[in-house]
C-alpha cells in the first residue's frame, strides 16, 4: 500500500486467458482463476518486492524491533522496542502501517468472530478501519517518545525526542483512549506519574463519566466493545487529509481518498474532531477478491457469478450473429471493458493492483464519450449507453460480446442437434 512505489503496468491478455480459462463459458473454478492469477509474474513480482521490504524491517538497521511485554494486559503482547539511538525529529522509515477501510458487513464478521483485534474507529470518519503492519504493534503512553506521520496511504511514526537503546516506542492514542481521560492506562508515564490505571485515588464521577455509565447500562454490547480492544483512535485525526470536499454523485462509486502527504503531532495537540464530510467511503479500500474485481468491471454480478438471464436477447445489433469464440486481440477489448474516463471511477491501484487504471463501473454511469442517446435493451427495461465503438450496441452488450463472442445474455454456444 505504498503509494510512492511505481506500480508497474499489468498486461491484460493473460490474465484475460486466465478468465476464459477458468470462469468464462459456464467455467466457475473461482480457486484456480485466483491460483492461476497469483502466478502471474505481476503478482509474483509484487510479492517479492513486498517480502524483501518486509525483510528490511528485520533488519537491524531498522532501529526497532517487535518484542514482548506484560505492561499492558497482564498476558503478554507485543510492543515494539527501539535497537538503537533515535534523533528527535527522526522518521521510523520501516515501521509502517496500512489504514484499509471497512465495510460494515466485513466490520461485522471481524466482529463476530472475534478477529477484530487490529479494527479501529476513526471518530473522524465515523468508520472502521484495519490497522495493518508492524505499526500496529505500537503501545500508547501519555507522554509518547513517537508521533503519527502520514506517509501516501501508510502511517508511520517520528521521534519526538532522543531515545535510547533498549527503549519502548510509544505513541499517544488520544486523550480518552482507554476510559475518560485514559484512566484504565497503564503506560509508562502514568505508572510513573500515578495516573491512569495506577491513580491511587480514581477520579470522582464526573458528569462524562455518569454519562458514560449510563451509556454502559442501556447498551451494554456496545460499551463491552468500545472498552475492549476496539477503541476510538485519533491517529488518523492526526492524519492531515485534503479537506478538499468530494461528492460521490453514486453511493456504490469505489473513490480513491484524495490524501496529502503530512504529519502532525497527536502526543503533542490533539486534533479536534471535526464533522467534516466523509472522504473515506465504507467500501473505499476493500481488498478485492476476484469475484469483486469483476463484479467491479461488471463481468458478474456481486453476488451470483452468472448474470440474470433476460428471457429476450438484446435488440442491439452484433457485427455477425452468434460468432462461435472471440478471437479478437484481448488487449483491444480491455481497453472497452476498462475504457479511460479520467474523472470518474478509479478504484485504489494498491489495492486491485491488477486493474490499475480507471474502472468504467455500470452502464448507467457516463461515459464522457459516449455523446448518443442511450439504447433501451433487453426487452426495453433497461436502458444503457450506447457503446463507443458500435452506436448500434450498448456498453453491456458490447462487453458481453467481446467476452463471450455470444449476444446477451447467451453464454455458451448452443449444441447442435444430432
Ligand atoms: C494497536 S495495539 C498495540 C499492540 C498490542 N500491544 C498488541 O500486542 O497487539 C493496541 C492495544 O495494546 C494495548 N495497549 C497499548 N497501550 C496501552 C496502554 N497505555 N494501556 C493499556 N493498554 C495498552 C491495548 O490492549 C490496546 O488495545
Amino acid at each position: 500500500m505504498n503509494s510512492t512505489a511505481v506500480i508497474p503496468e499489468p498486461e491484460p491478455e493473460p490474465a484475460v486467458t486466465i478468465l476464459r480459462q477458468y470462469l468464462v463459458h459456464g467455467r466457475t473454478n473461482l480457486s484456480g482463476c485466483v491460483d492461476a492469477f497469483m502466478r502471474l509474474p505481476y503478482f509474483t513480482n509484487f510479492l517479492e518486492e513486498r517480502e524483501n521490504s518486509e525483510k528490511a524491517r528485520f533488519m537491524p538497521t531498522a532501529g526497532f524491533e517487535v518484542s514482548s511485554t506484560k505492561r499492558y494486559t497482564g498476558e503478554i503482547e507485543a510492543c515494539i522496542i527501539a535497537n538503537k539511538s533515535w534523533q528527535a525529529g527522526e522518521y521510523l522509515k520501516y515501521c509502517t502501517g496500512s489504514v484499509c477501510g471497512l465495510t460494515k458487513d466485513v466490520d461485522q464478521m471481524l466482529r463476530s468472530e472475534g478477529r477484530d483485534f487490529s479494527v479501529m474507529l476513526s471518530q473522524r470518519y465515523k468508520n472502521a478501519f484495519l490497522f495493518l503492519g508492524p505499526a500496529r504493534f505500537m503501545n500508547h503512553d501519555c507522554n509518547a517518545n513517537c508521533a503519527f506521520v502520514q506517509q501516501g496511504t501508510e502511517v508511520t511514526f517520528r521521534t519526538l525526542r532522543a531515545i535510547e537503546p533498549g527503549e519502548e516506542l510509544t505513541v499517544k492514542y488520544g486523550d480518552h483512549y482507554f476510559g475518560v481521560n485514559n484512566t484504565e492506562c497503564r503506560c509508562f508515564t502514568c505508572e510513573r506519574s500515578g495516573k491512569g490505571y495506577y491513580a491511587k485515588n480514581k477520579e470522582p464521577q464526573t458528569e462524562e463519566n455518569n454519562k458514560i455509565e449510563e451509556k454502559k447500562q442501556t447498551n451494554p454490547t456496545k460499551m463491552h466493545q468500545r472498552l475492549r480492544k476496539r477503541k476510538n483512535v485519533n491517529y488518523s485525526d492526526s492524519i492531515v487529509y485534503n479537506t478538499k470536499k468530494r461528492r460521490t454523485s453514486s453511493p456504490s462509486l469505489i473513490k480513491t481518498p484524495e490524501l496529502s502527504q503530512g504529519e502532525s503531532d497527536s502526543a503533542d495537540s490533539e486534533i479536534s474532531i471535526s464533522k467534516e464530510e466523509n472522504l473515506l467511503p465504507n467500501n473505499s479500500c476493500m481488498p478485492g477478491s476476484v469475484k469483486t474485481i469483476m463484479s467491479i468491471i461488471n463481468i458478474c454480478h456481486p453476488n451470483n457469478n452468472t448474470p440474470k438471464l433476460s428471457p429476450v436477447d438484446s435488440p442491439c445489433k452484433y457485427p455477425e450473429s452468434e460468432a462461435e469464440y472471440n478471437t479478437q486481440p484481448v488487449d483491444t477489448y480491455l481497453e472497452h471493458i476498462l475504457p479511460q474516463t479520467p474523472n470518474h471511477l478509479i478504484v485504489p491501484s494498491d489495492i486491485i493492483p491488477f486493474f490499475n487504471t480507471t474502472i468504467y463501473l455500470r452502464p448507467e454511469d457516463e461515459n464522457p464519450h459516449t455523446h448518443h442517446e442511450p439504447l433501451k435493451c433487453c426487452n426495453q427495461a433497461e436502458e444503457y449507453a450506447r457503446s463507443t465503438d458500435n452506436a448500434e450496441m450498448c456498453v453491456r452488450c458490447n462487453r458481453h460480446y467481446k467476452i463471450y463472442g455470444l449476444p446477451w445474455p447467451r453464454r455458451r454456444v448452443k449444441e447442435k442437434k444430432k
